[in-house]
This record gives C-alpha cells, structure tokens and sequence, in this order.
C-alpha cells in the first residue's frame, strides 16, 4: 500500500469479527509500536493482549467498574459492559508506563504511548485489518487501573480493538488545512 495513501485514507471500524490477526500481522503491528518517538529512550509503554475467553477477564474488569460507581445497576446494564471486548477477536490495551521524576516530563512519554497506539492503528489498515481506539469509561477508572497494575503515574491511553471488518469505508467528512494552519511567514 502507498503509504500517502494509508496516511489520507485509514480510517476507524467500530464492527470487526473474527478471525483473529495472524502472529504474523500481531508481530508487525507491535513493532510498529516499537517505532514510535520516543524522547530519552524511555519506551514508555506497555501492552496487554486479550483474546479467546481472555477478553472476559477484561470485562470484568469493566463490569466491577461499572458496578462500584453505581451498586443499583440493571443486570441488562453490567452484562452490556461486561461484553464490550467481545466486539473484537483483539483487544490491546495500552499502557504509558511512565518513568516519574525524570527530564522527559510525563506528558511527552504519555503522548509516546499514544503515538505507539495511533501506529498500531496503520499497521493494521496496511494489512488490510479493522481497527478502533476506544477508551470507553473505563479506561481511567481505578478499578480498572488496578486491575491491570498501572502505577500512579501510569495512563492507560487506550484499548486497541483488532479484527476484520465487517463494512465498507464510510464516507469522511472532509477537512481542510487551512482551517487549522497558521502560518507565520514573517
Ligand atoms: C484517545 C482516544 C480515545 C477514543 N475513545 C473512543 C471511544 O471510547 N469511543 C468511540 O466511539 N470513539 C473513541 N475514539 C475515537 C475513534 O477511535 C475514532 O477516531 C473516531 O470514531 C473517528 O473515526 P476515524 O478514526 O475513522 O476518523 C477515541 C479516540 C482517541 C484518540
């Protein structure tokens, strides 16, 4: 794929079935990752990687979140949360793994992991694979955080759902430059 083509055309698929990613396509997608700006070296992230009945462990984790900020739930509700990474043969969640106190302030290593992510997400449309970044309500919830040993200064960025599409592109609105550039000429 022309990779111009790649950077104007991805775009985001909320529906993806099995099967799941080859190792092959996984490998590639990871180090993709691996490739991400990184100021100082840090790599700062870390990944985790649910599939099969793994993906139920991670909506439990959503479902005891869901369940703690609000402990009346609707059991239509805590299943609802519970089968959200079923939406996906792959899901990855995406951890900035920050170093605290060091020269790289914690922002710069956090927007590496999200860089980390957003490459994931070409290496996936190279391979002619769906993706979707979501983070849902989830993702910063202490339950959750917890669950998955984030430290204090950890983000999750994300979670990465993989799989093969199940719809055509849409149609993308289109954006002009111009209306975000400012260009200082002088
Ligand atoms: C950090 C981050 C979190 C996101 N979380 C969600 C989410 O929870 N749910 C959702 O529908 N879209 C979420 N999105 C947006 C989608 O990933 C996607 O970018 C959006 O639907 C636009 O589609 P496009 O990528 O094809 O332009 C998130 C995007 C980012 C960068």
């Amino acid at each position: 794929m022309d990779a111009m083509a790649l950077l104007l055309d991805r775009q985001s698929h909320g529906r993806l079935e099995a099967p799941a990613p080859t190792a092959e396509q996984m490998e590639l997608i990871y180090r993709a990752a691996l490739r991400a700006p990184d100021h100082g070296e840090l790599r700062p992230w870390r990944f985790i990687e649910y599939t099969g009945t793994g993906r139920e462990t991670l909506g439990s984790m959503f479902a005891r979140a869901e369940q703690e900020d609000n402990p009346d739930i609707s059991d239509r509700t805590l299943e609802k949360a519970r089968s959200k990474p079923l939406r996906a043969p792959v899901v990855i969640a995406i951890v900035a793994s920050v170093t605290p106190n060091h020269k790289v302030p914690r922002i710069e290593q956090v927007i590496s992991a999200g860089c980390a992510a957003h490459a994931m997400l070409y290496a996936a449309h190279a391979q002619g694979l769906g993706a979707m970044w979501r983070t849902g309500g989830f993702a910063h919830h202490s339950c959750v955080r917890q669950a998955m040993g984030l430290e204090k200064d950890d983000e999750l960025v994300g979670f990465l759902y993989l799989g093969h599409c199940t719809q055509g592109d849409r149609t993308l609105k289109p954006l002009e430059p111009d209306d975000f550039v400012e260009r200082i000429q002088a």
